[in-house]
């Protein structure tokens, strides 16, 4: 599979969202993140806001939902136009039904663990899922450091994913930027998202063609 990059508006402006979404318009993905002030200290907008998101945005929309309650809450995000739909794993009671629902919507179903949960967790489920994200900040905020110590976990992952000839794909989210994007791809990454790298650049169309590029390169099973 080729290397996707989903730029996250946490780093957009928010005055001008439409705008900012427009201008990343050559990524895979568009990277929105849900906060809900409980699951993360930090809050950021819900459903009616990625609602109208949906319907302005040229790409796809990549929800990630930091909050608590996803077997109420992730089924709505696919109901109001998220194509994928990322729950994370420590607040879900039942993920193989979340993950069950999200598809019977028709979207894609994903599940991100926080970096104090070991990957093993994830495996199970890997058959209900059509991708894992991997944090690789403490989520919550924009802009923090990229953690290396988190690569174990996708070279886990990534030889579960071939063992079992799944297609599962395996998404980074913080601190990916052209310093990091290799050693995440090299681990097993492919869906990068990529939030203050992208929205930090003058030229957001030149900087997702750079992270694009560097990391096809570092990718051994694309
Ligand atoms: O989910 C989160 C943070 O919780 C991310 O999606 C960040 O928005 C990524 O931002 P950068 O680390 O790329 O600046
Ligand atoms: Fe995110």
């Amino acid at each position: 599979m080729a290397i996707q990059i989903a730029p996250s508006i946490l780093s957009a402006d928010f005055a001008n969202l439409e705008r900012d979404i427009v201008a990343v318009a050559e990524a895979d993905w568009l990277h929105v993140d849900v906060m809900d002030g409980h699951f993360v200290p930090n809050l950021t907008l819900g459903l009616p806001v990625v609602e109208r998101i949906a319907q302005v945005s040229p790409l796809p929309i990549d929800a990630h939902l930091m909050i608590e309650d996803p077997d109420r809450w992730a089924p709505r995000y696919a109901e109001v136009g998220a194509t994928s739909v990322t729950f994370h794993l420590e607040a879900a009671r039942d993920p193989r039904t979340i993950a069950a629902d999200l598809r019977s919507l028709g979207a894609r179903a994903s599940c991100a663990i926080k970096p104090g949960t070991p990957v093993e967790d994830v495996l199970p489920l890997i058959d209900t899922l059509d991708m894992v994200l991997i944090m690789t900040v403490e989520p919550g905020f924009g802009g923090q450091s990229f953690m290396e110590d988190m690569m174990p976990k996708f070279r886990t992952l990534r030889a579960a994913v071939e063992a079992a000839g799944s297609d599962l794909w395996i998404q980074a989210d913080g601190g990916v930027a052209r310093e990091t994007i290799a050693t995440v791809v090299e681990s097993g990454g492919d869906v990068l998202v990529a939030g203050s790298a992208v929205y930090g650049a003058d030229d957001r169309g030149g900087e997702i063609r750079a992270l694009r590029e560097l990391g096809q390169e570092a990718c051994h099973h694309c």
